[in-house]
């Protein structure tokens, strides 16, 4: 489902001549098979979220291969990969990244706006997601007026909308507290076996890291371990 084959990255930082080369990523290869939780850890610094930023097609990798579904993404430029993104792969942040001039409906319906969904279909399609993640209710609260876990529920919402077989999170349990992190962790679970999606999750949390099928360890740059939780 997601093959990374020899992935290298590095940045480069300074001004014209005096610059540094700050490699981040090093010969990287590992896949995700399809219905697979996959976490990845390591240390502060230690290259997740650029992984995770290169898997999305936010950065373009320097080198080695990165196929999705088939697809051999890391060759896409970035219009095409936003048309990739939007019908293959949902999102998770720690830090939610709702609109906050927004309601919870208007969050959760902007992904179908972006696919050219008509709004009719819209509405049933975002009014049965509010409901799937138990926030219909509060379909017309900002995401001010929402709680930490009731946010990230929005936010899981709005990842699902568009039914992708993938989703990636970056620290989604990150700003919650442990009894909303718990109940976080059982609602990926159920999305993986209900409905098969595959995640793709950045952790430094034990707990989180323990949820999936295969733990893959990444230590200045490198791939150092993989073990099967
Ligand atoms: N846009 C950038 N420009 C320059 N350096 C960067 C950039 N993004 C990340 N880095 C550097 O790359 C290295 C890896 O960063 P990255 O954010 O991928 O690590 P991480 O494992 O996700 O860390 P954390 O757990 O703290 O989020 C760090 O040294 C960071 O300073």
């Amino acid at each position: 489902m997601i093959r990374i084959k020899n992935l290298s990255h590095d940045f480069v930082i300074g001004k014209k001549g005096s610059q540094t080369i700050i490699p981040v990523l090093r010969n990287i290869s590992f896949t995700v098979e399809k219905g697979e939780i996959v976490t990845i850890v390591g240390r502060s610094g230690s290259g997740k979220s650029t992984l995770l930023n290169l898997v999305s097609g936010f950065i373009h990798p320097k080198e080695g291969e990165i196929w999705i579904s088939g697809e051999k993404v890391s060759d896409l430029n970035e219009t095409k990969f936003a048309d990739f993104r939007i019908n293959n792969l949902g999102f998770i942040f720690q830090s939610f990244q709702l609109i906050p001039s927004m309601t919870a409906f208007q969050n959760v319906e902007l992904p179908l706006i972006l696919k050219g969904i008509n709004e009719k279909e819209r509405k049933v399609q975002t009014e049965q997601m509010l409901q799937k993640v138990g926030l219909l209710e509060y379909q017309d609260h900002y995401p001010g007026e929402l709680s930490g876990g009731q946010q990230q529920r929005v936010s899981i919402a709005r990842a699902l909308i568009i039914k992708p077989p993938i989703i990636l999170a970056d620290e989604p349990t990150g700003s919650l507290d442990s009894e909303t992190e718990e109940e976080l962790l059982k609602f990926i679970k159920e999305l993986n076996t209900d409905l098969g999606i595959t995640f793709l999750i950045i952790t430094h949390d034990d707990k989180v890291a323990e949820i999936g099928n295969r733990k893959i360890e990444l230590k200045d740059g490198r791939l150092v371990e993989e073990v099967l939780v």
